[in-house]
């Protein structure tokens, strides 16, 4: 067999870089009298869940945005939940927020969703965002797949016909990224896989873009990718030995480019929260 050197897609390099550019923006927007701010609501003592909101907070600091945390017990009621998010509607400090998923059961995830100001959602994910996506209309993107969009742009991956086989059909990630894979700004060719796909193997086969979004450790072997395709690993799994991704290591060695999980896709879904953020401090700017 032989062996290929994949370019690795740096998600920390390309976050590092976005963040500069953050930067000179939220110089501007204090020009203007204005610091954008985040928020996230996180209810329940999760580890990974705290985890990715201090990240965001430690993120915002880099940024110069203000971080605005709602803490809330795990066993927080729909009502606390729910007046949470309407401090943050109303607060003026803040441009953007996030509601850290997945709740504790027992709260109904998508009434509080439907809760936030959609122009405030700065994960594309309130249904009125998400319909907007579809329709084609101006609104905030879902951070994960906006951030596989710009990571392969920066490395000048060919997205414009490309054959994109996207595994998981979640609502962060797999179907998002099929809508804006399929817009004509980036006309690519989207097949969507989950578990109840028939042969993945024969559909990741054809992929010029493999986005692994399963959350299943080993999905994606080397027999399965197409010789210098490019492939990205979005996959989380908790183990004893730590966090693996949806992407075997051997599959690595057959790709063009990877983007590694850690180090690829992650950061820059937190650039991308944080470039949500900003944009909505810039509307709120010139609509002043
Ligand atoms: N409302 C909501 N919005 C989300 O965007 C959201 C969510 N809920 N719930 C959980 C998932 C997961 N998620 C991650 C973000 C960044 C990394 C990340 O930065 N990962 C690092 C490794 C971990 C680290 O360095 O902290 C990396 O891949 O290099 C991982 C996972 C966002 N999510």
């Amino acid at each position: 067999m032989t062996s290929v050197t994949a370019t690795i897609l740096d998600g920390k390099a390309t976050r590092d870089a976005i963040y500069d550019d953050l930067r000179t923006r939220v110089a501007a927007l204090g020009d203007a009298g204005v610091r954008p701010g985040l928020g996230t609501v996180l209810v329940g003592a999760d580890p990974g869940s705290a985890a990715y909101v201090r990240g965001k907070h430690r993120d915002c600091a880099k940024v110069g945005i203000t971080s605005l945390r709602r803490d809330l017990p795990d066993d927080a009621t729909q009502e606390q939940v729910a007046a949470a998010i309407d401090e943050l509607n109303a607060d003026p400090a803040c441009h953007g927020y996030i509601v850290q998923l997945p709740l504790p059961r027992g709260l109904d995830t998508g009434a509080l969703l439907e809760r936030m100001d959609p122009s405030k959602d700065a994960d594309g994910l309130h249904p009125v965002n998400l319909g907007r996506l579809v329709l084609g209309e101006q609104g905030p993107l879902p951070c994960t797949p906006r951030g596989i969009v710009e990571l392969l742009r920066r490395y000048e991956v060919a997205i414009d016909g490309a054959e994109v086989v996207v595994v998981g059909r979640g609502v962060t990630v797999g179907r998002p990224l099929g809508l804006l894979l399929t817009r004509r700004s980036e006309n690519a060719t989207v097949t969507l896989c989950h578990t109840g796909t028939k042969d993945l193997a024969a559909q990741v086969r054809r992929a010029d873009i493999v986005v692994a979004a399963a959350g299943r450790p080993s999905l994606i072997t080397a027999d399965m990718v197409k010789p210098g395709a490019a492939v990205l690993d979005v996959g989380i799994t908790r183990t004893e030995q730590g966090l693996v991704g949806d992407v075997a290591p051997a599959a690595r060695e057959v790709a063009g480019f990877v983007a590694p999980m850690p180090g690829g896709v992650g950061p820059m879904t937190r650039a991308m929260l944080l470039t949500n953020v900003v944009e909505a401090a810039e509307r709120a700017v010139r609509s002043a």
